[in-house]
């Protein structure tokens, strides 16, 4: 046996008998708790251990990650503490105050450690180990800031559509960011695949496990940008130990609602503002009304009246009173009431239901949907509100007949925020939690912020993201242009992560020649890693575009990888095709699914995401689809981890400045297709494509406006299909 083989022999005796410790300790906690003292005491020990055993890591996991070695100790750092029966510590976690040293070590500063050593492992078997031996490399010049060998090994690993916890390689600079103090605004940002998501979840779980006192599971939100990001990260913090922590996506922060409305840009980028807060609130006020000259009401056979001027006064006081719309009511009726009773009118509350009247026509009840609905329906009440601070034709963008029943109406994510804070304004704020995670926060609208604003009971936020990644009505040039929006008690942070893990070199010089264009101010990452392989790039004939990337991810799903395919909205329809055609089953990550093989996904939808291989379609149509269509195409290509193909009928990387957003213009006269049915194409792909199609129709335009839709749709695909398709082949 060589040494290495020998000394590997010697871990794996400690991690055999941390293991044994490990699955006792889990044995115990699953016992019954017969030595409670009475049934709550034994409901609550039982609710311990079962959290206890539930954040246990799973019995394959391995025992430690690592080991610090101090002059005169050993210390093997893991998930989570292990002790023999002795109680001496066999494993610390990896979240404690000695973790740090380990995180930290440098050439520069060891922190007193001779020796770092980083393990491999296959569940509890030690394949192999890495030292990091300070004495020998304080001759080195380099800083242990960028990659270590460990982590070049791990970054390697096959990807599987959910994200893994990195506690085994977290980098120093990583780890100071995980460690960050709780009271501040913190912003991490970087370049794609610089572990910035990764951190930020860390972070939470390294605050629950060192803040405990002040902050629990539930006192954390993480919100991220769509469902497929949120599925992709679910399985991160129960990995470390953290199981009750909320994780939700931007479009949920709101009133549960039937979703599916589409708005146009101009009403997007409106709604999205944060002058729409005043209007909400002078609009919510202005349905407060007035009372008549006398106010009679009869009481168990005897009018009462009282007078519009004292009415008046109260309506005022209300009126003026702090709080929200739902308290101030409730103290108009208390007011109410007394009056009556000083009249000589019934005690009892379930005899003044003329009472009740009385406060529903001066402060009429409201459920944030119903009141918004009934604004944006009309124009009149909608005018009032705006003042000077909406143009008319803003207004006309906001006016929408609503449906005709409350539980018909179908709402636009831009109406989630509109529908929270109206939401507050009625029944007020909670502010609940004690550190809000957001992901991807640089593309956020001032309402959105808002809504975590609001969620917040202390103004601790840790805010991910990239301004070259920036893009949509929101698009940032500034993180003060995000975090101006959010509640101001704490101090603001920026920090930076410069190393880039995800993407390899190759994929990344190329990305980076959009930059300039992109986010000029924005340094570029430094890279650490090589690819198996250069970009391919397929220029093909539009016609062959669908067949060619089907065909390419085939054989990356051959070679079992992990796929995305990363279209342009308008080129969505043939690509489904094409997969259909050639019977390869995708996720739908529009539906917030993401399938363990192979993924079709906007390239809105790709952001936070990552494959082994990834095809991206049609540049010049990526760039056209955003104002900030360059970031929109930087976002694209840096999805993957190993390989890129980019398959374009027009220019394969457009590094030309946008001069403006392109804009499919309708045809005035529809040119006639005879339709020539593909017979590759079954009829159940087309009926789920009309199936969306209706959907979409009904939840955007008044029925009676449905033809005129249809019609004007009909042209738009004319017009594609006179420019993208081969002649004689239209399956409309
Ligand atoms: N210290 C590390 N050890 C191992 N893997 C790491 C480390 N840091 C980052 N990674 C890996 O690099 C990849 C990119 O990380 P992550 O998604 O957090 O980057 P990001 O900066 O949020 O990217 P984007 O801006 O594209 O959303 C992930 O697979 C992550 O697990």
């Amino acid at each position: 046996m060589d040494s290495k083989a020998a000394e590997i022999a010697a871990e794996q005796q400690h991690f055999d008998l941390a293991h044994k410790h490990r699955e006792r300790a889990r044995a115990e906690l699953g016992e019954s708790p017969d030595a409670a003292a009475n049934a709550g005491a034994g409901r609550s020990l039982f609710g311990f251990r079962r959290n206890r055993r539930d954040s246990m890591a799973a019995a394959d996991h391995a025992v430690a990650l690592g080991r610090a070695d101090l002059d005169d100790e050993r210390l093997y750092i893991g998930h989570e503490p292990i002790f023999d029966d002795q109680r001496q510590l066999l494993v610390i976690s990896w979240k404690s105050e000695f973790a740090k040293r380990y995180y930290e070590a440098s050439v520069e500063d060891p922190h007193g450690l001779t020796r770092k050593r980083t393990f491999t492992t296959e569940a509890n078997r030690i394949l192999d180990f890495q030292d990091l031996i300070f004495e020998q490399l304080a001759a080195d010049v380099e800083a242990l800031e960028g990659p270590d060998a460990a982590l070049l090994g791990e970054l390697d690993r096959a990807r599987t559509g959910e994200m893994h916890d990195i506690v085994a390689t977290i980098q120093a600079a990583q780890y100071r960011l995980i460690r960050f103090p709780l009271e501040h605004v913190l912003v991490i940002e970087g370049g794609p695949g610089t572990g910035k998501t990764a951190v930020a979840l860390h972070r939470v779980s390294w605050l629950l496990y060192n803040e405990q006192d002040r902050l629990r599971p539930r006192d954390v939100l993480v919100v991220g940008p769509h469902p497929a990001f949120t599925r992709y990260i679910r399985r991160v913090l129960p990995s470390l130990g953290d199981t009750d922590v909320e994780q939700i996506d931007i479009d949920q922060l709101g009133p549960p609602v039937q979703r599916g409305r589409q708005e146009d840009p101009a009403t997007h980028r409106l709604k999205g503002e944060s002058r729409m807060a005043g209007f909400l609130a002078r609009a919510l006020e202005a349905r407060i009304g007035a009372p008549e000259a006398a106010e009679r009401m009869l009481f168990d056979g005897r009018f009462l009246t009282l007078t519009g001027a004292e009415v008046a006064a109260e309506v005022t006081a209300a009126r003026r009173a702090p709080g929200a719309y739902a308290h101030r009511r409730q103290r108009l009726r208390a007011r109410l009431a007394e009056l009556v009773r000083d009249r000589g009118g019934p005690l009892e509350a379930e005899r003044l239901a003329p009472v009740e009247n009385l406060l529903e026509r001066l402060w009429p009840l409201q459920s944030p949907a119903a009141f918004l609905r009934g604004l944006f329906g009309s124009r009149s009440r909608m005018v009032a509100a705006a003042g000077s601070a909406f143009s008319e034709q803003e207004i006309s963008l906001l006016y929408r007949r609503g449906a005709d029943r409350l539980s018909a109406q179908i709402w636009s994510a831009d109406d989630v925020p509109l529908l929270d804070e109206v939401d507050e304004l009625i029944n007020g704020a909670t502010g609940r939690y004690r550190h809000i995670v957001v992901d991807e926060a640089q593309d956020l609208s001032p309402m959105q912020l808002r809504s975590l604003g609001r969620r917040s009971a202390n103004g601790s936020f840790t805010l991910v993201g990239d301004l070259a990644q920036s893009t949509g009505a929101w698009a940032r040039d500034s993180w003060d242009e995000v975090t101006e929006h959010l509640p101001p008690q704490q101090q603001r942070a920026i920090a930076n992560l410069k190393y880039g893990y995800r993407v390899p070199r190759q994929v990344y010089e190329l990305a980076a020649m959009l930059l300039p264009t992109a986010a000029p101010g924005v340094e570029p990452t430094k890279v650490v890693r090589e690819g198996p392989a250069d970009p391919g790039t397929h220029v093909v004939e539009p016609g062959e575009r669908a067949g060619r990337v089907a065909q390419i991810a085939r054989d990356h799903l051959e070679a079992q990888r992990f796929v995305g395919i990363i279209c342009p909205a308008v080129l969505r329809p043939e690509l489904e095709f094409a997969l259909h055609a050639n019977d390869l089953p995708w996720g739908r990550a529009d539906q917030g699914e993401l399938d363990r093989t192979l993924n079709l996904v906007s390239p809105q939808e790709a952001k936070g995401l990552e494959f082994d291989a990834v095809i991206v379609v049609e540049p010049e149509e990526i760039v056209a689809e955003d104002v900030r269509g360059h970031r929109l195409l930087f976002v694209a290509l840096t999805r993957t981890i190993r390989y890129l193909d980019i398959v374009a009928s027009g220019d394969t990387l457009p590094l030309e400045p946008a001069t403006s957003l392109a804009a499919p213009s309708i045809p005035r006269q529809r040119r006639v297709i005879e339709p020539d049915p593909d017979p590759t194409i079954e009829l159940s792909l087309l009926d789920r494509v009309a199936e969306d199609l209706a959907a979409m129709v009904a939840g955007g335009a008044p029925q009676p406006l449905w033809d005129e839709v249809l019609h004007r749709a009909a042209a738009l695909l004319d017009e594609r299909a006179g420019r993208d398709r081969p002649k004689g082949r239209h399956s409309r």
